[in-house]
């Protein structure tokens, strides 16, 4: 048995209408029937658009949103049924790192106060001698100094706060920590930090992660298994290798076709599948399979009306499409969706978020800068040798040429601006010392 099994989890929230009557009048369907199992000492990661209910999934294993139907055990409970006394006591054993540091911190509480607030509550440590010394070591884990004991939360950097949230967490000793965007906040080098962090942790006191992250980068990097959300429900799960090796669905392949990619070549050969179309509104979700108003390989039969199971298409690669072996062999024909030739623009729209695509990224600005001294080079070369020969040179070195003239001839009607200006200015204080006098 799993650590962590969700099993048909969902949670749908009451649209309510009217003052008096207060009438529940839709639904808004955020976590639509998802069942996934996390496994102890390793990491389960959920990705998806915002908005798709990744963190109300988060937030049902902790029982902070009520959960409509479905079941989340750990460890053998089932959470979804306990009385609210045990709820808390359960709690201990879920923690949550949250995407703003500063936002989950009290401002008020030095660290000290914050990290043993838990514990108290959760009889953790016999005095706060006890409690002290253990936080201490905790600081020491996640790299912060024993001395941060007595500061607040604004002292500290962004990436130093995040990890002060995973401290908070790891004081409690958790069977499962869910890291909710835990670094989308954060800058890309701190990132890596705290990601590597999160690994180093893990392997050293075998924590088991649900990482929600929109990130694919992220989620890669650290997941053992992948689970992407779309309105509500998972449509592919697959060991995290598998799943980039070969995206099954095809919400997952657009994603996937949306990464751009730091070698020039590949990036030249990508293609990218533009999906049509905004996501749903989870209150009024499409029929059928959720997805199939933007899917490029849409078809007349079942996918409007039938919503597809996630099944297992081999080698625990799970796939919610009716047509996922077709679409695989080539022989369905995409029916909507544009697909397109990835261009180098797209490298600089979104930025690397993982330690090797950062070095990479390092590389290419290498290249470009000497790139550029060797332009301007170039250049110099080519202003000097007009200079040398005025009348035997191209259009090229006249026109060098003819721009350093014009620099210099620039460079004296600014002098003689700023010399006239100093003078205006000089003659308008005189006149005030004469006026005061
Ligand atoms: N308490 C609530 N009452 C009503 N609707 C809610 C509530 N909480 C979330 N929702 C709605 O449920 C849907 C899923 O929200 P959720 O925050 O889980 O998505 P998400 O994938 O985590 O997005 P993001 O990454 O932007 O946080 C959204 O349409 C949101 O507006």
């Amino acid at each position: 048995m799993s650590l962590l099994e969700l099993d048909g989890v969902k949670v749908h929230f009451p649209i309510k209408k009217g003052v008096l009557f207060n009438r529940t009048v839709g639904h808004v369907y955020a976590v639509d029937g998802i069942s996934l199992k996390v496994e102890a000492g390793e990491t389960y990661g959920l990705v998806g658009e915002s908005g798709c209910g990744k963190t109300t999934l988060g937030r049902s294993v902790l029982r902070l949103v009520d959960i409509t139907e479905g079941s989340v055990v750990l460890d053998g409970t089932d959470l979804a049924k306990l009385p609210s006394e045990e709820m808390r006591r359960f709690r201990r054993r879920l923690q949550m790192v949250f995407q703003d540091p500063l936002g989950s911190l009290n401002p008020r509480q030095n660290i000290e106060s914050i990290l043993s607030e838990g514990m108290v509550a959760h009889g953790i440590g016999k005095d706060q001698e006890e409690r002290r010394e253990k936080i201490k070591s905790i600081l020491d884990k996640v790299g912060l100094p024993s001395n941060a004991l007595a500061r607040y939360p604004h002292e500290f950097s962004g990436g130093q706060r995040q990890r002060i949230g995973i401290a908070r967490a790891l004081v409690l000793e958790p069977d499962v920590i869910i890291c909710d965007e835990p670094v989308s906040a954060l800058d890309v080098s701190v990132q890596a930090q705290v990601i590597n962090l999160l690994e180093e942790l893990q392997e050293e006191l075998g924590l088991t992660y649900l990482v929600i992250a929109h990130d694919l980068a992220v989620v890669r990097h650290i997941s053992d298994t992948i689970g992407v959300m779309y309105l509500g429900s998972l449509v592919e799960e697959a060991p995290s290798d598998a799943l980039y090796a070969e995206p099954k669905h095809p919400y997952t392949k657009a994603l996937m076709s949306a990464v751009p990619v730091p070698d020039p070549e590949v990036e030249d050969r990508r293609e990218r599948i533009l999906l049509i179309g905004d996501l749903p509104s989870p209150a009024n979700p499409p029929s059928g399979c959720r997805f199939h108003t933007r899917c490029p390989w849409a078809q007349a039969e079942r996918c409007g009306t039938e919503r597809p199971e996630l099944r297992d298409v081999g080698g625990g690669h799970r796939v919610a499409c009716h047509y996922t072996e077709e679409i695989a062999a080539g022989t369905l024909k995409r029916t909507t969706g544009e697909v397109v030739p990835a261009t180098r623009e797209g490298v600089e729209d979104v930025p690397p978020t993982l330690p090797e695509q950062a070095e990479k990224a390092e590389a290419a600005v290498g290249k470009t800068e000497q790139a550029a001294k060797a332009v301007r080079a170039d250049e110099v070369r080519a202003t000097d040798e007009a200079e040398k020969s005025p009348d035997a040179g191209t259009t090229e070195k006249a026109t060098a040429g003819a721009g350093k003239a014009d620099t210099e001839k620039a460079d004296h009607v600014e002098k003689a601006d700023v010399e006239k200006a100093d003078k205006a200015e000089k003659a308008d204080k005189a006149e005030k010392a004469d006026e005061a006098v």
